[in-house]
Parts: structure tokens; C-alpha cells; sequence
């Protein structure tokens, strides 16, 4: 279980990002963030692993608070939280299956994760992860020869293969086809149903938050502005959480006419 208890973030610069955060997120939810561009759904997921650490409140996950986690805990924080990203973040002159082991290097000691040894074992896990993505063929192909929805599969696969219980995904469908963003909603929606993996992923299109979300937490200046199910997201309630009109932007369908 992840817990926001009233926390805040101000960045050195002064911006405030989160501003008295309170969230309870149940572990195997599948929560969708959406907001306008700088609404704080990048710093909201970046708390959770300890990238950004609040400055106010108390952010606790499994009861354990964020904030007093000392380096060793919050390495083992880290490597129960997979996370993915916009731009994939893979390793491109290397292959595939050298991409999805170093979501084993957490579990490896020093000098194997230096060299680069990894166990029969975890290259087992690595097979799996790539398995459940769909792209088991590409394990020997390297990561800058894939199309962006392989590689960011490949990203999927490399944070599966850390074994967390819980995934985050930053705008992770930003730079894709419409067609390909939708299935890889759908793999990150599968492994979430399948693993039990709790999965909080910032999204701004509207229609795949629908669809797509347990859960919609809304975010505004850097407050929570809408809790509820994608069914109770009609599109009064985007236009109260965007502080404006809907567009065609707004939607990743781009030809399906009407928001839907
Ligand atoms: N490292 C940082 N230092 C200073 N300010 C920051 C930093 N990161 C983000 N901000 C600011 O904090 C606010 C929230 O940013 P955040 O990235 O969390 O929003 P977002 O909803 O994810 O938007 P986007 O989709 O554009 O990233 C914005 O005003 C942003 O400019």
C-alpha cells in the first residue's frame, strides 16, 4: 500500500509541485494521474520511489516512510519499484536481453553487477519478463533496432524482471502511434491484472485514462482536484480538472470524432 499523508513538494527553485497530497493507493490498483502539463503527475509518481523526496507530510509505502529510508532502504525501495519512462531509457548498442538484466543488478552483488555475471537464474526471470511483453524473438536483437512500442516493452520487460510490486510510469505512451500507446496500455493493464502489480501511470490523454484506469487521480497545481473511478470521468469532469475546454488533443484517437 502506498499513503500520501498531506505531502508536499517544493523544488530548491521554489515551485511548489505537490501541494497537502493525500492518497491511499491499495497494493494491485491499476491508477491513472492525469492533469495539464506542470499539474505535478511527474513529481507525484517521482515521490513514490524517492527520486524527488517530499518536503512536507509523509509519504509511507508498505508503512514505510519514504523520507526515513536510509540509503541501503531506499535501495531496497527502489528495487521493489520498477518505473518506466516517456522516452524508454534503454541502453540502444546493446541487445535486448543485456537491456532487461539490469533490472536484475539490484539483486546482484558487487562484482557481478559490475561484469556484468549474471545467474542462470536471473536470466530465467529476464526470458520470462520478455515473454509476458510479447517480445521474447528480440532477445538477441539489439534495443536501437526495435520500433518505440518494442523498446518500450523492452522497458516494461526490464522493470518486470526487478520482481517489484510496484510500477510507475511516467507519460509512458507519450511518444507512440495512437494504435501502439493503446497496447502498450493494454500490456502494462495485463501484467497489472496477471502479477498483482500495483501500477500508478501519468497519462494526458484522456480516452486512454478512461479506459484504462481502476482509478482516476486528477492533479491541478499540484493538488489532488478529482478522485474517482473512469466511469465518473465524464468530460465536465476533465474540463474541471483541465481548467479549460477538451480538444482534440486532449485524446490520442484522434480520428474516433467525438471525445469519447
Ligand atoms: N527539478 C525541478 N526543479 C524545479 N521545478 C521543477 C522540477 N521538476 C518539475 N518542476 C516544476 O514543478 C511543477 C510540476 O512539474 P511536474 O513535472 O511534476 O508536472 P507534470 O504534471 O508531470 O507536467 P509534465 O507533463 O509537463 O512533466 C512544474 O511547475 C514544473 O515546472
Amino acid at each position: 500500500m502506498i499513503e500520501f499523508r498531506d505531502v508536499s513538494v517544493t523544488y530548491p527553485n521554489g515551485t511548489k509541485a505537490l501541494d497537502g497530497v493525500d492518497l491511499t493507493i491499495p497494493d494491485g490498483q491499476f491508477v491513472v494521474v492525469v492533469g495539464l502539463s506542470g499539474a505535478g503527475k511527474s513529481t507525484l509518481v517521482r515521490t513514490i520511489n524517492g527520486i524527488v523526496p517530499a518536503t512536507g507530510g509523509e509519504l509511507l509505502v508498505d508503512g514505510a516512510p519514504v523520507a526515513a529510508a536510509n540509503r541501503r532502504q531506499l535501495r531496497r525501495l527502489r528495487s521493489q519499484v520498477g518505473m518506466i519512462f516517456q522516452s524508454f531509457n534503454l541502453v540502444n548498442r546493446t541487445t535486448v536481453m543485456n537491456n532487461v538484466l539490469t533490472g536484475r543488478l539490484h539483486s546482484a552483488g558487487f562484482l557481478r553487477s559490475v561484469f556484468g555475471w549474471f545467474s542462470a537464474a536471473d536470466k530465467e526471470i529476464a526470458f520470462d519478463a520478455l515473454e509476458r511483453v510479447g517480445i521474447l524473438e528480440k532477445a538477441y536483437v539489439r534495443a536501437s533496432q526495435l520500433s518505440g512500442g518494442q523498446q518500450q516493452r523492452v522497458a516494461i520487460a526490464r522493470g518486470l524482471a526487478q520482481q517489484p510490486r510496484v510500477m510507475l510510469a511516467d507519460e509512458p505512451v507519450a511518444s507512440l502511434d495512437p494504435p501502439t500507446a493503446d497496447a502498450v496500455m493494454r500490456d502494462l493493464q495485463r501484467i497489472n491484472r496477471e502479477l498483482g502489480i500495483t501500477t500508478v501511470v501519468n497519462l494526458h490523454f484522456l480516452d486512454l485514462a478512461r479506459r484504462y484506469g481502476d482509478r482516476i487521480i486528477g492533479m491541478r497545481a499540484g493538488k489532488v482536484v478529482f478522485d474517482g473511478t473512469g466511469a465518473e470521468a465524464d468530460d465536465a469532469v476533465f474540463e474541471s480538472i483541465y481548467g479549460r475546454s477538451l480538444t482534440a488533443e486532449d485524446v490520442v484517437e484522434k480520428k474516433a470524432g467525438p471525445v469519447t
